[in-house]
């Protein structure tokens, strides 16, 4: 801060004040230094009562006044040695009152300050790193991944979550400090757990559930629920399941579409018990699953003796097991053209003959089917009849897939969870983190493929708590690769790149020839990858 040399002494007093220094500098007219005035000066000129006298009388040019000069609120001297303000008395007692973690490094990196938060949270001591290069604390192993490094490359803040210590997940944000020069003279961390953080989200998310519960009243005291084991985990479901169950009362078809396993069967099923058919059989048919040529006599049955391999007393089809209840066409797309027309008829007028009969046979049942192709395309394709979709579509019911409705992967997890703690016994429970690298997984089995893994690692986990080194690798690519960096070397890092690529591409082209294809590499090592993940 500088003054004009002929300010008076008066008017210099809340110079004093305003910047809390006991130095100033004195200028000409033209902004030349010449000189110091002192806060020793000005209670000699106060003494004297010469208020009225000029700065310039009283100026002094002694050096030994430079180093107590303030400058963007440090003595201007000092700023050459951080070190000393850092670690002094003043500095380290706010810094270690903080409950956040804090680390300071200077412009290049060398660590200067590590608080007492930091070193409870990460366990890593101030006397082990202090004076090191943040380079060396990734060879020596402390961390994985410098974010002070990447703030002097970056120039700018850079936050970032990392895993520590296995279990524990932390968000590390990195400021720097600019000189007037703009070059950096300290980054400054701050580190926070967000362990409890999370916990706390989740028994939100937890709670909201059971919240749900409560609101769900009647709906999910309904003995058709519990008798499927349905849990309905969002609004978005809770609708999905009053659609189904208005549909239930009338005999209008109903067309389930949506991904392989995220439901589709089970609401089906809802609909039977909920209609007026419920005493009545519901039979279901996998139309992808059945070789094509059993398909037909699956379902409409035959004659004796009308084909080779046939019972010699005929076969009643499921048309007719199934009268007077439901039937439901799983994978209905698969179902080829010429069943399809056979099909028209039952589902246009509810008759149809066995094969190799002449006798037309009435039937009443209700036709429910399912798909988890595009069946609109299908039929521009020229692969389903028009007539039959638009038949079997009066209701389309479509379920969206598992990562569409986020909030029901934990309340799920809990609840099969105590199904199958239930089931073998055990008082299995999943730790925190573990839910949370979960609920950011993609599911591309959806609910079955939540419902198989908590069932195997209730079965698989020795320990009785379910931690992340317990998920099979799949289920943790997407989570490390979020949270940039964990505690893995870099052999196993590059592993688990290189199989995320391979899942990416496994459910993009489905088969391991066409992966090892498309990657340039043999089937052989796609299969050999996988299985050795499994492991
Ligand atoms: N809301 C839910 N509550 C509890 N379990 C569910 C729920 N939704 C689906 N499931 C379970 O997930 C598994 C897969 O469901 P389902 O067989 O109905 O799927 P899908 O869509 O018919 O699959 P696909 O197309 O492969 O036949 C089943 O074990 C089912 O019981």
């Amino acid at each position: 801060m500088n003054v004009k040399r002929n300010i008076t002494i008066e008017e210099v007093i809340p110079f004093f004040n305003r910047t809390r220094t006991d130095v100033l500098e004195v200028v000409d007219e033209r902004g030349t230094f010449i000189g110091y005035f002192t806060v020793d000066s000005l209670q000699s000129a106060i003494q004297k009562g010469e208020l009225s006298e000029t700065v310039e009388s009283y100026v002094t040019n002694s050096v030994e006044y430079k180093d107590h000069l303030i400058e963007d609120g440090l003595p201007l001297g000092l700023l050459k040695n951080y070190k000393d303000i850092l670690s002094s008395n003043f500095f380290l007692p706010i810094i270690n009152s903080l409950h956040d973690g804090v680390y300071i490094t200077d412009g290049e990196g060398i660590t200067l300050l590590v608080n007492l938060a930091y070193e409870r949270i990460t366990g890593i001591k101030a006397r082990e790193v202090a004076g090191l290069h943040m380079d060396e604390l990734v060879k020596r192993g402390y961390i994985s991944q410098s974010i002070s490094l990447e703030v002097i490359k970056q120039k700018k803040s850079v936050t970032r979550m990392q895993t520590i210590k296995g279990d524990r997940t932390i968000i590390v944000s990195g400021t720097p400090i600019f000189s007037k020069q703009g070059e950096i003279n300290l980054v400054i961390s701050s580190v926070r757990d967000i362990t409890e953080l999370l916990k706390l989200k989740h028994e939100l998310d937890g709670l909201q559930y059971w919240v749900n519960q409560e609101d769900e009243g009647d709906f999910l005291k309904d003995e058709a629920f519990h008798d499927l084991e349905l849990y309905v985990a969002s609004p978005k479901t809770k609708e999905l399941f009053q659609l189904a169950e208005m549909v239930a009362m009338t005999d209008a078809k109903v067309l389930l579409q949506g991904e392989t396993g995220v439901g589709k069967s089970l609401i089906a099923r809802f609909i039977h018990k909920k209609s007026k058919r419920s005493d009545q059989p519901f039979i279901e048919i996998n139309c992808g699953a059945i070789p094509v040529n059993l398909i037909e006599a699956e379902l409409f049955g035959y004659e004796p003796g009308s084909f080779t391999g046939a019972l010699i007393k005929g076969k009643k089809g499921l048309l007719e097991q199934v009268n007077g209840g439901t039937l439901f066409l799983d994978e209905i797309g698969d179902l080829p053209l010429d069943l399809q027309v056979k099909l028209l008829k039952v589902v246009e007028e509810n008759r149809f003959m066995r094969i190799g009969s002449t006798t037309v046979l009435e039937v009443d049942v209700r036709i429910i089917s399912a798909t988890h192709k595009d069946l609109k395309k299908q039929v521009s394709e020229g692969k389903f009849r028009d007539d039959l979709y638009y038949r079997l579509n009066i209701v389309p019911i479509i379920v969206p897939p598992l990562h569409e409705r986020k909030q029901e992967i934990i309340p799920l997890i809990r609840r099969f969870l105590m199904r199958f703690n239930e089931k073998y016994g055990m008082e299995k429970t999943i730790n925190i983190d573990c839910l949370d690298c979960l609920s950011e997984y993609s599911w591309p089995g959806n609910i079955r493929e939540l419902l198989n893994i908590v069932e195997r690692l209730v079965v698989t986990t020795l320990d009785e708590e379910i931690t992340l080194k317990h998920l099979p690798e799949e289920y943790k690519h997407s989570y490390h690769r979020e949270q940039g960096g964990s505690d893995f070397s870099l052999k196993e890092r590059v592993q688990q790149y290189e199989l995320s690529i391979i899942h990416d591409a496994m459910k993009k082209y489905k088969t391991t020839r066409k992966v090892a294809e498309v990657l340039g590499v043999s089937q052989a090592s796609i299969v050999q990858k996988l299985k050795k993940q499994q492991n």
